[in-house]
C-alpha cells in the first residue's frame, strides 16, 4: 500500500468509529514549510483580515484570528498544492463513508499570542453544508507549554487537546464536534478547511 493510501484509510476508519482523527504528516515537508513561509509573508505584508462570526461582524472576544481565503482559480502553488491534496482527500472520503462532499473551502489563519476562539460548532446557522473540517497546522517547533491547543469536545463530555504542530492534520465531522482554541504565547498558523456537501435550498 502507499503512503497516501494507508493515509486515506486509516482517515477512513478513523472517522467512521469516532468522527474524528489527527493524520501526523500527510503533506510533503517542503509543502509544509512552502505553506508557512507563504503565510507568515502575508500576515507580515497585512494581507490578513480579522475573522467574522456568524453574525457577519468581526467580535475579538469570540475570535481573535486574521484569514485569508483561498481563491479557485487564482491559487499560489503552495496553495495549489494544499488544495490538490485535499481535493483527493475529500473525494476517496466521500466515496467510502458516502459523505456527499462536492467542494473544499480553505483559508489561512493566524492568531497573535493571547488570541483563541470560543467554543463553538463549524455549521453554520442557516447553512448546513460543511460536513467534514480540516485543519492544517504550519507550527515549527511547538511546545505544548506554548498553549494553542485546538480543545475538541467529545459525546461524553471529555476532551482532547491537540497542539498545532507543523505538518500534522486535524479532521473532525463539523456538526458533531464542538471545539475551541486556546490562546497562545506565539503567532499560530494554520489552514483551516471544510469539505462541503451541496447546501439544501441551495441552486445548481
Ligand atoms: O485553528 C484551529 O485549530 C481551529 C480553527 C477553528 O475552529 C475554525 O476556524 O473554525
Ligand atoms: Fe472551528
Amino acid at each position: 500500500m502507499t503512503t497516501r493510501s494507508h493515509e486515506f484509510t486509516s482517515a477512513t476508519r478513523a472517522l467512521a468509529v469516532d468522527g474524528w482523527c489527527v493524520l501526523p504528516h500527510p503533506l510533503p515537508l517542503e509543502q509544509t514549510r512552502a505553506l508557512a513561509g507563504e503565510c507568515a509573508a502575508m500576515h507580515d505584508a497585512r494581507q490578513l483580515l480579522p475573522a467574522r462570526t456568524g453574525a457577519d461582524r468581526a467580535d475579538s472576544s469570540l475570535r481573535g484570528d486574521s484569514t485569508y481565503w483561498f481563491h479557485s482559480g487564482a491559487m499560489s502553488a503552495p496553495q495549489q498544492a494544499f488544495a490538490d491534496h485535499m481535493d483527493e482527500l475529500r473525494v476517496t472520503l466521500s466515496r467510502r463513508l458516502m459523505l456527499g462532499l462536492v467542494d473544499c473551502e480553505s483559508h489561512y489563519a493566524v492568531y497573535r499570542p493571547g488570541a483563541g476562539y470560543a467554543r463553538h460548532l463549524d455549521c453554520l446557522r442557516d447553512d448546513d453544508a460543511r460536513v467534514l473540517s480540516a485543519v492544517f497546522y504550519l507550527n515549527d517547533a511547538w511546545q505544548e507549554a506554548d498553549g494553542g491547543a485546538l480543545r475538541l469536545y467529545l459525546a461524553d463530555g471529555s476532551y482532547r487537546d491537540v497542539y498545532p504542530h507543523a505538518g500534522s492534520l486535524l479532521l473532525f465531522l463539523s456538526a458533531q464536534f464542538e471545539h475551541e482554541v486556546l490562546p497562545a504565547t506565539r503567532d499560530r498558523m494554520s489552514v483551516a478547511c471544510w469539505m462541503r456537501q451541496r447546501a439544501i435550498g441551495a441552486n445548481g
